[in-house]
């Protein structure tokens, strides 16, 4: 939808029918699920010098994004920003940056694990990855994915998956691939109190019928099809949808049909905010087979895979070359008169050493070694 059209109501829905929105008593439940926190200090080099070199990030802004606060956002015309992110590390930076939605999509299953498609993976790794990223995040809405297998076959095994996946992950909502066809399904995650965010267009699960990775709405009927998806999923309860990969005019009209925010990823300027995968975005694809799947659409923000590659190819030249470490990584001391009394221990051990040698008793050497030289200890 444009960004001057009204959003009130976004989540409206959800929110009237189970009461409050998802996020405040985020903090202090994921407290227990062991969420880490930032430091709040301002950025600080630690100065002793035999201690390593830490840097104290400063923590990102205290308000985190909730449902409302993301509503507040499009009705004031401010486009959303989304990424995905599936560890602590990348959460941290996702955090950071002030990212407003973070989402652990089931794409990690192609960008972290390895896959050709994101047909393999399962709800315990979406959990294990999802874990990681709370530890690291406090400010952007998180939304996780329900990966291929864990909600099409009833509402109830939908609803069923969506509460595992809140209860272990501590998460603010699901993300859930389909249209009208999984409305019922939806319908039961939403009626379990969890917030859905639904996708449309491109769904890579339906990879096998699509035949790949494919555009989508690209005739009339099919991109009025997802006008009719879209409507549904927001009449259904939706919070906010993501469109993949249709012609940016089609999303337009997509994003217009509906109050709930559009978020689009190869759908063109006119969503109201954008999502894209975080190993494409960086430029951390440098194995063939990431690059392959690095689709056309990505703007690449930075090149980080280059960097990675530079790093350890210049650290395998230092080892190699031994110019690494250098005494300057060399931090652990020991006083002159515990060395020079070391100095003389490995003397006399060398000794006992070369005289059992000598001696043709080298097989024992070391037992008899440790007998002689038992004040060492
Ligand atoms: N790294 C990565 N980035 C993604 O955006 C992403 C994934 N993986 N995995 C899950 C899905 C699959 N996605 C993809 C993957 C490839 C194309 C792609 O190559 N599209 C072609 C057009 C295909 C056609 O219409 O024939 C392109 O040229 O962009 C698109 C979306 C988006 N998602
Ligand atoms: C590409 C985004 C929208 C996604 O669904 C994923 O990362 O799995």
């Amino acid at each position: 939808m444009n960004s001057a059209r009204s959003r009130v109501a976004l989540g409206a829905r959800l929110v009237r029918e189970h009461g409050k929105e998802i996020s405040p008593a985020r903090a202090a439940a994921a407290a227990t699920a062991g969420r880490r926190w930032a430091s709040t200090e301002a950025p600080k080099t630690s100065a002793a010098s035999s201690g390593p070199r830490i840097t104290a990030a400063p923590a990102p802004p205290h308000k985190n994004i909730t449902l409302h606060s993301l509503a507040t956002k499009v009705r004031k015309g401010q486009p959303i920003s989304m990424v995905t992110a599936y560890d602590y590390p990348s959460a941290v930076h996702v955090d950071k940056a002030g990212i407003d939605i973070l989402l652990v999509g089931d794409s990690l299953g192609m960008v972290e694990l390895g896959f050709d498609t994101t047909l393999p993976v399962t709800l315990d790794d979406m959990i294990h990855h999802g874990k990681a990223v709370a530890r690291g995040c406090r400010r952007p809405l998180l939304v996780i994915d329900l990966p291929f297998g864990t909600f099409e076959t009833s509402p109830q095994q939908a609803a069923q998956s969506a509460i595992r996946v809140m209860k272990e992950t501590n998460f603010d909502a699901v993300k859930v691939e389909g249209g009208r066809q999984r409305l019922p399904n939806i319908e039961a995650i939403l009626d379990c109190g969890i917030a859905c965010m639904g996708h449309i267009g491109l769904t890579p699960q339906s990879y096998s019928s699509l035949g790949g990775f494919k555009a989508q709405g690209r005739t009339a009927a099919a991109a009025y099809e997802l006008i009719k998806d879209a409507e549904a999923l927001q009449e259904t309860g939706c919070f906010a949808l993501v469109i993949e990969c249709v012609p940016a005019a089609v999303a337009d009209q997509v994003a217009k049909a509906v109050d709930i925010p559009v978020i689009g990823i190869g759908a063109g300027p006119h969503t109201d905010g954008q999502v894209l995968v975080f190993h494409d975005m960086l430029g951390m694809m440098q194995h063939y087979h990431h690059a392959e799947f690095t689709p056309l659409f990505c703007k690449q923000y930075a090149t980080v895979g280059h960097t990675i590659q530079n790093g350890l190819a210049d650290y395998k030249r230092d080892v190699e070359e031994r110019r690494f470490p250098s005494m300057e990584y060399s931090p652990y001391k020991i006083s002159d008169a515990e060395l020079a009394t070391f100095m003389d221990m490995v003397a006399s051990h060398n000794e006992t050493k070369q005289r059992l040698a000598s001696d043709g008793q080298v097989k024992s050497a070391a037992d008899d070694i440790d007998n002689e030289n038992i004040k060492v200890y």
